[in-house]
């Protein structure tokens, strides 16, 4: 008798999606869904029209204007007349090639990796790509979702497939359960913590245990969407009760009898028992606290009650002088105490940390406080419909009572590709997922951390516990 063979997630989504796998050639896979931004596309579109293609699906692709707008006001031209340029660019191309886009002030508007999930076009079992490196984050689905190349793009607009190598599997265990107060951005810090920014180049990453079985789908997201902070090519986590329970009802999920026929077919969207994955990682939750990075990769990062270390703690060459290096562009000490660290600058936002949980996250923290005078610090919400539900649940109102300001959705802060950028010098406590040198502007230096780490930080004006 044949018994099938013991098979991961990752397995199943690549079966499902396989298109061509001729021997000597790299695999084409099917994409079920494109998501745009103003960035990554108008090459794509240039070169479409220039060999006069058309797009081979425009329904299963969506735009959205995210990085390059302004978070003060919805004018075009806010962030200047590059970004106003790149924002009509895509504003055209959307018309010309009959695609749905999310632009200024639109009602579904957001950061890309906030739209997708919440209107339920981010679905289990489909292949989702952006010319955008966190694009992992739908992968909280049991979506098998990546970021693509300008060329990429232009391929999936002509055809609706990708051509691509199979990766290597990693499952990331996180057993037992997390302490309280301890969020999803502190467990995918540690993650990092663990394996180093590289540890899983070459693999796409299943988060499982019991702790991430216990998760919110927000707080999912958070963790696959810093896979690619350490290398991987995508991130995974199995559909489970959870995940329908988010879906079920949102604008671009299935509804009624489709729903329940998918429904019934993303419950086999699991490793089988005993499959195999070519590298297991291990964490026990409890072992968790709460993170702050301090160094310039994700992968430096101490827990909140320990200190900068000094280039001697590391044996590896390589990391010794990456500690030097960062010890001297974040102008610390070694043996400072994380709590000793001031900040002028605190930004809650972009696509790890911008959902309503995570604000709500923040607003109990900085309920009746103040921001220390000493600290300038901006909330963003990921997107218009997390904008409209914090200002009806007050907790807009909790952040402006204590000083913080309130801002438009996008991404903001998170990069330097608009106008909400650091001054040289400045150092910031922020929610969102890159900590390379002059990531939030020339000079400045990005500490990471959870929402809640964020604004106690904003409040008392240095790091603190907030579980302490
Ligand atoms: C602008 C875009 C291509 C980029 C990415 O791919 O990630 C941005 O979103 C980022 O976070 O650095
Ligand atoms: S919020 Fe930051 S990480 Fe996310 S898509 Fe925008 S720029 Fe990239």
């Amino acid at each position: 008798m044949m018994t099938s063979q013991a098979i991961t997630l990752y397995d199943k989504l690549w079966q499902r999606h396989i298109v061509d796998e001729t021997p000597g050639e790299t695999p084409l896979i099917y994409v079920d869904r494109h998501l745009i931004h103003e960035v990554t596309s108008p090459q794509a579109f240039a070169n479409l029209r220039f060999h006069d293609r058309p797009l081979r699906h425009p329904q299963r692709t969506t735009a959205t204007m995210d990085h390059n707008i302004s978070t003060r006001s919805i004018e075009i031209h806010a962030a200047g007349e590059g970004a106003a340029n790149q924002l009509r660019t895509l504003e055209k191309n959307c018309k010309a090639f009959d695609i749905e886009l999310f632009g200024m002030g639109h009602k579904n508007q957001g950061i890309v990796h906030v739209m997708g999930p919440e209107l339920g076009l981010t679905l289990p079992g489909t292949v989702i790509v952006c010319g955008d490196s966190h694009t992992a984050t739908h992968g909280a689905f049991g979506a098998l979702a990546f970021g693509i190349g300008t060329s990429e793009v232009e391929h999936v607009f002509a055809t609706q497939t990708l051509r691509q190598n199979k990766a290597k599997s990693m499952k990331i265990e996180i057993t037992g359960d997390v302490g309280v107060g301890i969020s999803a951005k502190d467990i995918i810090l540690a993650i990092i913590g663990k394996t180093g920014s590289a540890g899983a180049t070459g693999y796409v990453v299943e988060y499982c245990g019991d702790a991430i079985k216990k998760l919110s789908m927000e707080e999912r997201m958070t963790i696959c969407n810093m896979s690619i902070e350490f290398g991987a090519k995508a991130g995974l986590i199995a559909p489970d009760e959870t995940t329908f329970e988010y879906l079920k009802g949102r604008e671009y999920a299935p509804k009624d009898d489709l729903w329940q026929m998918a429904v019934e077919d993303w419950r086999s969207l699991k490793t089988d028992d005993g499959a195999a994955f070519d590298a297991v990682v291990t964490l026990k939750g409890e072992d968790i606290k709460a993170q702050v990075t301090w160094g310039t990769n994700p992968g430096q990062v101490v827990s909140v009650d320990g200190a900068v270390p000094a280039p001697e703690d590391f044996s590896d060459p390589v990391e010794k002088e990456s500690c030097v290096n960062a010890l001297k562009y974040m102008d610390l000490a070694p043996g400072t105490k994380i709590t000793d660290i001031s900040v002028n600058k605190v930004f809650i936002g972009s696509c790890t940390n911008s959902r309503i949980e995570d604000l709500r996250a923040a607003a109990a923290i900085a309920r009746g406080k103040k921001v220390a005078s000493s600290v300038e610090a901006i909330v963003v919400p990921g997107s218009y419909r997390v904008k409209e539900q914090a200002e009806q649940e007050g907790l807009a109102d909790i952040f402006t009572e204590a000083g913080f300001q309130w801002r438009l959705p996008g991404c903001s802060m998170c990069l330097g590709m608009n106008d909400d950028i650091l001054a040289e010098g400045d150092r910031c406590a922020s929610t969102s997922n890159r900590n390379f040198e002059g990531r939030q502007g020339r000079g400045s230096r990005t500490h990471l951390v959870s929402p809640e780490m964020a604004a106690a930080a904003a409040i008392a004006g240095h790091f603190v516990d907030v579980n302490g």
